[in-house]
């Protein structure tokens, strides 16, 4: 599992590691680890170029002490210095005593930043707030236009640290050196997307509970359950799937695919698109009537496809009141704003950015640019698991416990139906016994991990479909050891 963890406990947890330690330890370890990475870039140290953007900090610190370190390897290092009269000046002297230079003119160096091999940014780090202030956004914008690499000290200045969110111009880092333990606004969008490919420096710290979890490849075997000896098909679990309409036949052939791929023993079809179903998957149990008088199922998804009629209506209330765990999906999720009936069981809502927003009442660029809080607040709302759909996905408990984010998956996912396949794949493992926020960060994983391996390398377009049938690949690539 990756872990990410609140600024707050990373200061207390620096401060408390500190004060057991010679003065200068941890900035001496992140900028040894800072500067290392920057020597395996680079391969070759001796006769690089490297610029450092030294903010008022101790972010730009440690980009001063690495710098020190490539120049005493033969590197030509200049710092940017934005607030000259505060850069560190344990950091600065050891880059002059190294021979390295120092400049506050900015203009001079945002031409040494367009020749640069690397560009080191320290403009903030942890402290950052806000935005990139009007002197830094320049030479945030000459380290991207240059061919040289830009490495980011700790976080890409500018972004959020402990939301992702990215209030204005912020620095985009091919490759970011975060220390201690990961930062939430690292694997959150919009900030990850100017991370780039992130390092972690164990530096000793110690920061306790994390507020953000990545399930890692290592994680899958010990959450996909396995069928025993004495192992049914209803022991396995019964995935119901109410899905698809008259008008949406495709939504219910979608859902039931990704349930088939799931864990579930057997999986029942409930409602009029049953003849598409059955014609694709012959294995599949129909029935036309209600839900409740649908026979024995362990766990419901609802919504792809079931549009807003009467039927719908009455599906939604019969199985939220089942006593079995629900996902909600899609249509579902529209209808789940005038039902009262209360959940009986565990609730899973798998809305993307535009169905969560109408369930918060506000708009979708706002959920997209602060996803992590509006996550949170939908599973407080609703008291449901949340699983937020779009470039990062995120699955929220309505309890306090680590939000899991996705590490799998693939812009090429945004295609029209994946969302069914999603629904049905998780909904089968609550139905085989996980509980909501395995099930949804499972499902999300492998339905990445699937659209991934469905699209290949560099990638094409790839259809619901396929993401589907790429499901068993993925599901064992998952539990295959190393
Ligand atoms: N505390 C520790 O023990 C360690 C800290 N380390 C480094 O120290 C960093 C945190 O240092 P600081 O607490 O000094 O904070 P920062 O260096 O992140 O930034 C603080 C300074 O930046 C200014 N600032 C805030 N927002 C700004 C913005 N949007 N644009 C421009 N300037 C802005 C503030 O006025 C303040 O002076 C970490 O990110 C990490 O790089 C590492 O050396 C490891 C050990
Ligand atoms: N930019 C993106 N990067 C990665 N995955 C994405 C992106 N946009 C959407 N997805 C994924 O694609 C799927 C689309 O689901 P959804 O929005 O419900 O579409 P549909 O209703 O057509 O099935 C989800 O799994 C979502 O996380
Ligand atoms: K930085």
């Amino acid at each position: 599992m990756r872990r990410a963890h609140a600024v707050a406990d990373v200061r207390d947890a620096e401060a408390a590691l500190m004060r057991r330690l010679p003065e200068g330890t941890l900035m001496r370890r992140a900028a040894a680890g800072l500067a290392a990475t920057c020597a395996g870039l680079l391969g070759r140290v001796y006769g690089s170029r490297v610029v450092l953007l030294v903010g008022s900090g101790d972010n730009g610190g440690d980009a001063l002490y690495a710098g020190a370190l490539l120049a005493r390897r033969g590197a030509g290092v200049t710092a940017a210095l934005l607030a000259p009269e505060r850069a560190h000046p344990g950091g600065l002297d050891a880059l002059r005593a190294a021979g390295g230079l120092a400049v506050t003119d900015l203009a001079a160096a945002t031409r040494l930043i367009d020749r640069a091999d690397v560009v080191l940014d320290g403009i903030v780090g942890i402290g950052g707030k806000g935005g990139l202030r009007d002197d830094a956004a320049p030479l945030a914008a000459a380290a991207d236009r240059s061919a040289g690499l830009t490495v980011a000290v700790d976080l890409p200045s500018g972004i959020d640290p402990d939301t992702g969110e990215v209030p204005g111009a912020a620095v985009r880092a091919d490759v970011t050196v975060t220390f201690g333990t990961h930062k939430p606004g690292l694997l959150v969008d919009p900030g990850a997307r100017y991370a780039g490919a992130v390092r972690l420096v164990p530096i000793g710290i110690d920061p306790g509970p994390p507020v953000l979890e990545a399930l890692h490849h290592s994680d899958l075997a010990g959450l996909l359950p396995v069928p025993g000896e004495l192992s049914d098909k209803y022991r396995r679990g019964v995935v119901g799937v109410v899905a698809g309409s008259a008008r949406y036949p495709g939504a219910a052939v979608l859902a039931v695919a990704g349930a088939l791929a799931g864990a579930a023993g057997a999986v029942r079809y409930v409602g009029p698109a049953a003849d598409a179903v059955v014609r694709r998957f012959p294995e599949v149990l129909v029935h036309a009537g209600p839900p409740a008088d649908a026979g024995r199922v362990q766990a419901w998804v609802i919504g792809p496809g079931i549009g807003d009629g009467s039927g719908a209506r009455e599906a939604i209330a019969q199985v939220l009141g089942s006593g079995v765990p629900v996902l909600v999906d899609a249509d579902g999720l529209a209808l789940l704003r005038d039902t009262t009936v209360e959940p009986s069981a565990e609730l899973l809502l798998t809305p993307h950015a535009g169905e969560a927003a109408a369930l918060l009442g506000t708009d979708r660029a706002a959920v997209e640019a602060a996803r992590l809080a509006h996550v949170r607040e939908l599973a407080r709302a609703r008291r449901a698991t949340v699983l937020l759909k779009g470039s990062t996905t995120l699955v929220a408990d309505p309890v306090p416990a680590p939000v899991r984010v996705n590490p799998t998956g693939t812009g090429w996912l945004a295609t029209a139906g994946s969302g069914d396949v999603l629904s049905g794949l998780a909904g089968s493992l609550l139905a085989a016994g996980l509980t909501a926020r395995d099930a949804g960060s499972v499902a999300a994983y492998l339905h990445g991990l699937a659209a991934r391996r469905a699209t290949g390398v560099p990638g094409a377009p790839i259809t619901a479909m396929d993401v589907a049938a790429a499901l068993p690949g993925a599901w064992r690539d998952a539990v295959t050891p190393g």
